[in-house]
């Protein structure tokens, strides 16, 4: 059996001690004493990431818990010699390699060629990852955006190489800040959680939340979604001339999901589910609208759109705080034992013994509401319209399926045993990662590459844009889930897929959505083939990737 310590394929935490150390930890065993969470758990390159630019541990040492020496083996120092250190100097060496390239040639990136009044405006407004990939390929790795007007005009640089991505995802994430001004928006809508949470508030959050997310912990959350999905097929068996909106269907389902793993109650995702439905979409549209206004009245001012928008915010709030204030009440008069995310989170207290306030149960809740469920949905929407648009890969993912499970329902467990699903899945987050650009801002003047970023610069990368890259995928086009066997896999640079971010901001929620999204096809597949009507399908590409209209398959029940 390999040893947990050198497994590259399970998550790890980086500690930290109560001399401010970091160190490396397998997330399926208990910390040890004297040790906290620091980040994680994530991959092993991102923990090594982490450690390479986090430094010390930013706490005072005051607030550092102070207990034994570990009980058990010390974990494993990222600066101690062998594989960890090798990974760790490997990274530095890119980030090294990025940050001195060939100073007598630094110079600023090249401008995106636009509309002589408006810049890219109307090119990003139309097709964003299209007009992103035009500047790859006209401009190259790093290109600068002028957006709108004279006298109102803004600009941004796009980030479009892997080494480029890791650079400002992880290698040099203190360089790239995420407060950003769609952040701030996000901030005033959902509140201060984990998505939008910075610095030592950040810490302090991601480290209480982590235990929510091990690979472990999600697997417990199986059944939840295998009756969901059973639900799904039993509806479906009456659906109109047997077709389904694939795209409209997922959206319902990882709803349903995500707040059965939140709730667990039935009569409480029943008054969650329509509630969001309503309110999501204004309340995201509104914030998005803000972000890229040129100017902005605040958000008190009674005009006609902040007056919809509060209503929105109220009829959210108000349905989500009965919830959490009733569990409170409950958990605290006698806990529960119940394993929902709600009632774990009533249970939870940060490293200093606190409980969570109730405001920021509402706030962790609503980030994983609105994070959880459309990513969720346009992965699993756009999987089952490429498997019905590709019946080669649809019989091969059939085949497994049968294979694997005989007909039972499937497990947490099953995962590993059906590896071509999850290459399918990958190669649709490759083609079409439901969040595809991520944006920071420089708080220094920054080399990237041959190019100087300047200081206080909004910047863009991209996984929808590194992830079609020619130089890195051939036929980048092309819909082919064996580019992700494992000796393919290897070959490739360390950012060239990155569909959940990376660094220390890299998604929390990556084994819960390939979870849901194994287990939902599965089932699925063993209920039914799929063929593709619309063949078709716009996508908005702007913040989240998905599609604009209808994604209908039609079905045929297996027998
Ligand atoms: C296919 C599904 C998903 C995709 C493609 C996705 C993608 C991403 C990406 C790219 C980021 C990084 C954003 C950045 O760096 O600015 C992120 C962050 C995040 N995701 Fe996901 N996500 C998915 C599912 C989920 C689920 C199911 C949850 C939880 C229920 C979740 C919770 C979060 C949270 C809380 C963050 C912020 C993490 C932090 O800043 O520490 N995501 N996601």
């Amino acid at each position: 059996m390999t040893n947990p310590f050198d497994r590259a394929d399970c998550d790890y935490l980086v500690l930290v001690d109560d001399r401010r150390q970091h160190s490396l930890w397998p997330s399926a065993l208990d910390v040890p004493a004297g040790w906290t969470v620091a980040f994680g758990p994530a991959g092993r390159p991102d923990c090594l990431e982490f450690t390479a630019t986090a430094g010390p541990d930013p706490r005072p040492a005051s607030a550092c818990p102070v207990g034994h020496r570990p009980a058990r083996p010390a974990p494993v120092s990222p600066d101690a010699s062998g594989p960890q250190a090798a990974a760790r100097h490997e990274s530095t060496r890119r980030r090294d390699s990025i940050m001195t390239a060939s100073t007598s040639t630094v110079s600023a990136p090249p401008t995106m060629a636009g509309h002589p009044l408006f810049g890219s405006l109307m090119d990003l407004q139309r097709d964003t990852l299209g007009t992103y990939l035009k500047a790859l390929r006209d401009h190259g790795d790093v290109v600068r955006f002028t957006v709108g007007p004279p006298g109102m005009r803004a600009e941004f640089y796009g980030v479009f190489s892997a080494d480029g991505a890791q650079q400002v995802l992880a290698s040099s994430a203190q360089t790239f800040s995420k407060e950003n001004r769609f952040l701030g928006e996000l901030r005033q809508s959902f509140g201060n959680g984990l998505l939008t949470s910075m610095g030592d508030e950040y810490l302090r959050q991601r480290r209480m939340l982590q235990s929510l997310f091990t690979p472990r912990q999600v697997g417990t959350y199986g059944s939840e979604i295998t009756q969901e999905t059973g639900s799904l097929v039993e509806r479906w068996r009456t659906a109109p001339d047997a077709t389904v909106d694939v795209a409209e269907e997922m959206t319902g389902h990882t709803l349903r999901t995500i707040s059965r793993i939140l709730f667990g109650r039935k009569n409480d995702v029943d008054a969650m589910v329509p509630t969001v439905q309503r309110n999501f979409p204004r309340i995201n549209a509104y914030a998005v609208k803000r972000a890229f206004a040129p100017v902005n009245l605040s958000r008190k001012v009674p005009t006609p759109g902040n007056l919809r928008a509060a209503k929105a915010h109220r009829e959210l709030y108000e349905v989500c705080d009965e919830i959490i204030s009733a569990r409170r009440a409950e958990e605290s008069a006698d806990p529960t034992g119940r394993n929902d995310m709600l009632s774990l989170l009533a249970r939870a207290h940060d490293d200093d013994g606190r409980p969570i306030s109730a405001e920021e149960t509402r706030n962790q809740v609503l980030v994983f509401l609105v994070t959880g469920h459309e990513s969720t949905a346009t992965t699993l929407g756009l999987t089952l319209h490429l498997l019905a648009s590709h019946p080669e890969v649809q019989a091969r993912a059939h085949q497994e399926v049968d294979r694997v499970l005989s007909g039972r329902e499937p497990v947490a467990e099953d995962l590993e045993k059906l590896p071509y699903l999850t290459q399918v899945l990958k190669e649709t987050l490759r083609l079409y990662p439901a969040a595809p650009a991520q944006g920071r801002i420089t708080t220094e003047d920054v080399r990237v590459g041959s190019f100087t970023i300047p200081a206080g610069a909004d910047v863009v990368v991209s996984s929808g844009v590194v992830q079609r890259r020619p130089d890195i995928w051939e036929d980048p086009d092309a819909f082919d889930p064996d580019r992700f066997l494992p000796e393919h896999e290897a070959a490739r640079p360390r950012y060239a897929w990155f569909p959940f971010g990376g660094g220390p901001r890299a998604c929390i929620g990556q084994h819960l959505a390939m979870l849901n999204a194994t287990l939902t096809l599965s089932v699925l597949l063993q209920n039914y083939s799929f063929t593709a009507v619309d063949t078709d399908i716009p996508l908005n590409t702007g913040i989240t990737l998905r599609p604009t209209g209808q994604v209908r398959c039609r079905l045929t029940p297996r027998t």
